[in-house]
């Protein structure tokens, strides 16, 4: 048996992800065409590359499809209960850093804080009937943070891209998304919440925890993680 190693399948997640394992001397490449997801691993025997989206990374994991994977935090959180239990975090990797925050438009110049936003939430529902709109495809993380933070006067629509566009075509009246240079918020007239980070993510190499793992499979992965550092 090979070991299994969930590489995301495009993008930046990807790219910089075989530099990394690059540079610890285990290349990893697509074969075939540009469109094909099929992965070849040099430099360690016992591995095989299965390219695949991101968000199914933390799903394959805790499946036990995969041994290994790389993918972000937020991904982890967002799709595994507990993901403690079915995942151990091995290493981060120095890339892909991203927040998950809370934003609401610009214009709205007395909402700065979860407090605000409570109060503007009421506000909104008594006004209008219906509750304030947040766009997300992080439904959990969201969803926990503001339980906790004691909001609850709001409803979750699902946005799975294309998130700050929302509030601008309407569908929302604040989203939950995740930033990096924070340009797409500016381009959107969006601001951030001054208590309204949820989590910081970066790419990271997370083990299963209940992937079959026979000797051949364990003696691979010793391999790999030496290699690693
Ligand atoms: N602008 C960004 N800068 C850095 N990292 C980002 C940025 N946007 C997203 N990420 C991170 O990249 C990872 C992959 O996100 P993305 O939404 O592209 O994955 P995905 O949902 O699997 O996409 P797809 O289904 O299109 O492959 C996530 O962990 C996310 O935090
Ligand atoms: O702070 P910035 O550097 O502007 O980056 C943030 C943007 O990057 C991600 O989108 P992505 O490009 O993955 O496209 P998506 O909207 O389809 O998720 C994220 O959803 C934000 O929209």
């Amino acid at each position: 048996m090979s070991l299994k190693l969930g590489v995301p399948s495009k993008g930046r997640l990807m790219e910089k992800t075989f530099s990394w394992f690059e540079k610890r001397g285990i290349h990893l490449s697509r074969s075939g065409s540009d469109r094909e997801y099929a992965g070849r691993v040099d430099g360690i025997d016992g591995v095989s590359l299965v390219l695949l989206s991101a968000g199914e990374i933390p799903r394959e994991l805790a499946a036990g499809r995969l041994h290994l994977g790389v993918t972000g935090t937020d991904l982890v959180h967002e799709k595994l209960p507990r993901w403690e239990q079915q995942v151990e975090e091995l290493e981060t990797l120095g890339f892909g850093q991203a927040d998950l925050i809370i934003a609401v438009p610009r214009a709205w110049v007395d909402v700065d804080t979860l407090d605000d936003l409570d109060a503007a939430a009421a506000a909104f529902r008594a006004h209008h009937g219906h509750r304030l709109r947040i766009a997300t495809k992080y439904h959990r993380l969201v969803r926990e943070f503001l339980t906790g933070e004691g909001v609850a006067d709001y409803a979750l629509v699902d946005s799975q891209g294309a998130t700050e566009g929302t509030v601008k075509n309407e569908t929302a009246e604040a989203i939950a998304d995740i930033t990096s240079t924070g340009e797409t918020l500016r381009a959107n007239h969006l601001k951030i919440l001054s208590d309204g980070l949820i989590l910081r993510s970066q790419a990271t190499l997370w083990r299963s925890r209940v992937a079959e793992t026979p000797d051949d499979v364990r003696v691979t992965l010793k391999t790999l993680l030496k290699k690693l550092g």
